[in-house]
């Protein structure tokens, strides 16, 4: 073969996400979007993600590579190779740190593949920022969250501010956003302590060096949503934030149109249209970690909230009692499956999400035109809880009991909220408020 017959004009951007279902879905909808725009991809998964990364994404111009998923990590079980599979979310660190081990494989296989005009990886995947300095490539970091998250991260630790009280519940408020006043308990750990330390706390300066080693960061979010966030980014931080969002935009995979069609909840959501019942759907993202007594309270507050509503429930649902569903079964359903989130917003009959803010599911209600009933639970999802309730005002918030540290929500206040959310004024001013904001990207 001649020189001239092997090469490429094409882009050909490698991709690796991280393997979390909230990280990797994103990837895939910029997958689609970059192949659409006439690149070549080559993504990089494990064997056990493969099967997921092969139904979303198809065609002559990607390449799908497994590296080995390292074995033996304690309290990780093998052929665990996703974060919503493991059995404890208190491993999510080790699964992070463990994926350093797949450095010489990912490198190995880097040097076989011509012409890379540049990667995108994860930025839990930090250690792809070395490899791509040893192949003289470009690498542009991606994190899942939005601008205003990254710009109050910065401003915080910036500015010392996370150290100032001794208790974690005093307010404080930022140096650069006088309007927002936080406290440590809406940070995640390590971050909610006063002097931030240990492995984790070095992992994530680990994965800021890399940052400011990239070309630059891929944000999921549309300039008009956060320009007050985008700009003080780009004016204070070394690798600038390109808004490439929202990703849950591009188009969906061919094979998604049969599966609605197959699906009792789509049919459910048709009747309760039929009917003119507004529904709430009520998802807590792929990773959520809740309590059977949790769990209850939800139900309870759902019940008696006398509102119409489709609860994704990610465990067996033995937890809500025998005859929570036959109670139930006039005004909800209760799905255990892997169901399509975008599909169910996008139906005209849900008008409610009562969420707990991760950030796709955030992007994809404000693209739906739904708006919000915040429950944060872990890591960001505090932070994006008060971007939706006040900052964008798409959205309410549940109450907690005992204040910001304290995650438990009582039945009392899912059945208000629910019921303000969904009939209330308040309701009524988060849901226009919703399409003025999504305005831009519709
Ligand atoms: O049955 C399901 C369950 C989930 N999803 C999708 O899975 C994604 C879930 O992502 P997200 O809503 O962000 O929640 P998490 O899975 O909790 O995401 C993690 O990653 C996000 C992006 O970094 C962070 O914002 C969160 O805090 C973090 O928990 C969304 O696209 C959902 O549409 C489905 O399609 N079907």
């Amino acid at each position: 073969m001649s020189l001239l017959s092997s090469y490429n004009p094409k882009p050909h951007v490698v991709l690796f996400p991280f393997m979390s279902k909230g990280h990797t879905i994103p990837l895939l909808q910029l997958a689609r979007l970059l192949l659409c725009r006439g690149c070549a991809l080559t993504l990089f998964t494990t064997p056990e993600n493969r099967p997921y990364i092969v139904q979303s994404l198809s065609g002559d111009d990607i390449t799908i590579i497994d590296l080995p998923f390292p074995g033996n990590i304690p309290g990780i079980p093998p052929g665990i190779e996703s974060t919503d599979k493991l059995p404890s979310m208190s491993l999510f660190f080790s699964f992070a740190r463990a994926t350093k081990l797949m450095q010489p494989y990912f490198e190995g296989a880097l040097q076989k593949i011509p012409h890379v005009t540049c990667i995108v990886s994860d930025l839990f995947l930090h250690w792809t920022v070395e490899s791509a300095i040893k192949f003289g490539v470009q690498q542009l970091g991606f994190d899942g969250m939005s601008n205003y998250v990254n710009s109050i991260n910065r401003d915080a630790v910036i500015n010392g501010l996370l150290s100032l009280h001794e208790s974690a519940d005093e307010p404080f408020t930022l140096s650069s956003f006088p309007w927002i006043k936080l406290t440590r308990n809406d940070f995640d750990y390590p971050f909610n302590q006063r002097h931030p330390s240990g492995p984790l706390f070095d992992f994530i300066m680990e994965m800021g060096i890399a940052l400011s080693k990239s070309y630059g960061l891929l944000v999921n979010s549309f300039y008009e949503l956060e320009p007050l966030y985008v700009e003080y980014w780009n004016r204070e931080s070394k690798a600038k934030a390109f808004c490439v969002g929202p990703l849950c935009m591009a188009r969906p995979p061919k094979m998604e149109p049969v599966l609605h069609q197959e699906c009792r909840w789509i049919k459910w959501l048709d009747q309760k249209l039929a009917k003119k019942k507004p529904v709430l759907y009520v998802a807590f993202g792929s990773q959520a970690e809740i309590s059977s007594t949790q769990l209850t309270e939800i139900a309870r507050g759902l019940e008696e909230s006398k509102v119409s509503f489709l609860w994704v429930v990610r465990k067996s649902g033995r937890e809500l009692g025998d005859e929570f569903e036959d109670r139930i079964k006039e005004r909800g359903i209760i799905v255990k499956e892997w169901v399509d989130q975008k599909r169910i917003l996008e139906h005209e009959i849900v008008q409610g999400f009562l969420s707990h803010c991760g950030w796709n599911s955030v992007l994809e209600s404000i693209s739906a035109e739904v708006p919000i009933l915040a429950w944060p639970m872990m890591a960001e999802q505090p932070l994006n809880a008060k971007m939706v309730v006040e900052e964008i005002k798409i959205g309410l918030r549940v109450e907690t009991v005992n204040g910001s540290g304290n995650k438990f929500v009582q039945a009392e206040s899912f059945k208000n909220k629910v019921k303000e959310l969904m009939e209330g004024e308040k309701g009524e001013e988060v849901r226009k408020k919703v399409k003025q904001v999504a305005g831009p990207v519709l």
